[in-house]
């Protein structure tokens, strides 16, 4: 048997009898720990911080302890396949790297060295709108391997569509149009810390490059980079955004496109409705709306209306291949890691990442073996038992 799962697997047990020079962390939350030790409070913060008091962060985690694991037994799980399609494309595995803006402040690796590590695990990765390095450097880095792209709705409509063509030129297969995040939330750590990456100049790299934006500058950013800093903040945002927008997406281009941010079972048939190819039910990581309900909670009743129409992705929480696990049995067709790539990423830059991704994906491979499955289609909610309190 030569499955990818039985690879990395492989890889991550070999390490055993050949231990690691770098001594590298397999415990998750060492990661984290390592990552505070690495990373400035600004930086740390921004990352590791949520919105208002944190509670929908925290939660968003604590949730998937509310569903429990029912493994079978004696069901010959030796050839296992954790292999997805979407949008008639085939997956190595259930696994999307999320969208994280402003990577410079993590690691000089950045996001290159992100996209770099999951492409090496066949990983699609996701750019961000407001990555470090550009959309086009990111791509040519990464070749062939799977990519979209994020997309944030800049109020001026000449740079949305600027956005749009050059990831369709760069080759990504996918627009992500992110609605949770019209403007920033009210984040305190990032208030407290004075910390705002952008104020600095990090994170706006495909704004300066991109010609529809450099037309709305009266001097170029070259020139006068605090005048292109203080146009971008103003024009980052739309909270003006509604549905008819996603139809002129949907008219503009033939790329899938899917909507980040959903939470509501309402929105949810409104994306069916708006002819979109899929939606990502996610909380931005807490991010956004404090209080608001946890992605993996919010995730059943969005799929219950969506009834298989279009793809169900899910992110906010995932740490681990249970939770993995857990979101594929409650409906989600693929998940997204977001904040464990960042804890890598600071540790151990592009191989920090490589090793989160790795682990994750052996963990996944061995839990679903475990569960009783030898493919991620067979997981089902009656696999679960969920622990009222
Ligand atoms: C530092 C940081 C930056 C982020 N930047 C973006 C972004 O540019 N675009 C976006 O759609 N989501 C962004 N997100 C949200 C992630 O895509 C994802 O929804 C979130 O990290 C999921 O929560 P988790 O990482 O706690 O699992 C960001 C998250 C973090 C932690
Ligand atoms: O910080 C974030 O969560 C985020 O989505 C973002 C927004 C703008 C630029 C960079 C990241």
């Amino acid at each position: 048997m030569s499955t990818y799962g039985n690879q990395v697997q492989f890889n991550v047990y070999s390490t055993m009898h050949n231990p690691d020079p770098e001594r590298l962390p397999k415990v998750y939350e060492e990661w984290e720990e390592q990552a505070r030790k690495v990373l400035a409070d600004g930086p740390y913060y921004y990352v590791a911080g949520g919105a208002g008091g944190e509670q929908t962060m925290r939660d968003n985690v604590c949730a998937f302890k509310d569903w429990k694991i029912v493994p079978r037994m004696l069901r010959n799980v030796e050839e296992r396949d954790m292999s997805i399609e979407l949008f008639g494309r085939k997956y190595a595995s259930p696994l999307l790297v999320a969208p994280i803006g402003v990577q410079s402040i993590i690691h000089p690796d950045g996001d290159v060295g992100t996209a770099k590590a999951a492409a090496s695990l066949h990983i699609p990765y996701i750019t961000s709108s407001a990555s470090s390095q550009t959309m086009e450097e990111i791509a040519g880095n990464i070749d062939a391997s799977p990519k979209w792209f994020q997309l944030y709705w800049n109020r001026d409509r000449e740079v949305t569509k600027s956005f749009v063509r050059r990831a369709e030129a760069a080759g990504y297969e996918a627009i992500v149009v992110t609605l949770d995040t019209p403007m920033m939330a009210w984040r305190e750590r990032d208030l407290q810390n004075v910390y705002l990456p952008f104020l600095q100049g990090e994170g706006i790299a495909n704004y300066l490059s991109d010609p529809a934006f450099r037309n709305a500058l009266s001097v170029p950013p070259e020139e006068d980079p605090k005048g292109a800093i203080a146009h971008w903040s103003k024009t980052f945002g739309n909270p003006g955004l509604t549905w008819e927008d996603i139809a002129f997406l949907r008219e503009f281009t033939n790329l899938p496109i899917l909507l980040k941010g959903i939470l509501h079972p309402e929105d949810a048939a409104l994306a069916v409705e708006y002819k979109v190819d899929g939606i990502i039910v996610s909380n931005h990581g807490g991010r956004q709306v404090d209080g608001a309900i946890s992605a993996i909670e919010a995730l059943p009743g969005v799929c219950e209306a969506v009834q298989g129409r279009i793809s169900v992705l899910m992110d906010s929480g995932i740490r681990r291949g249970s939770d993995v696990i857990k979101a594929l049995a409650l409906g989600a067709d693929a998940v997204l890691v977001g904040r464990p790539c960042m804890y890598g990423l600071a540790v151990a830059g592009e191989r920090g990442v490589y090793e989160i991704l790795q682990n994750m994906l052996a963990d996944l491979d061995i839990t679903l073996a475990l569960t009783g499955c030898t493919s991620v289609g067979e997981l089902q909610e009656s696999m679960l038992q969920q622990i009222t309190p």
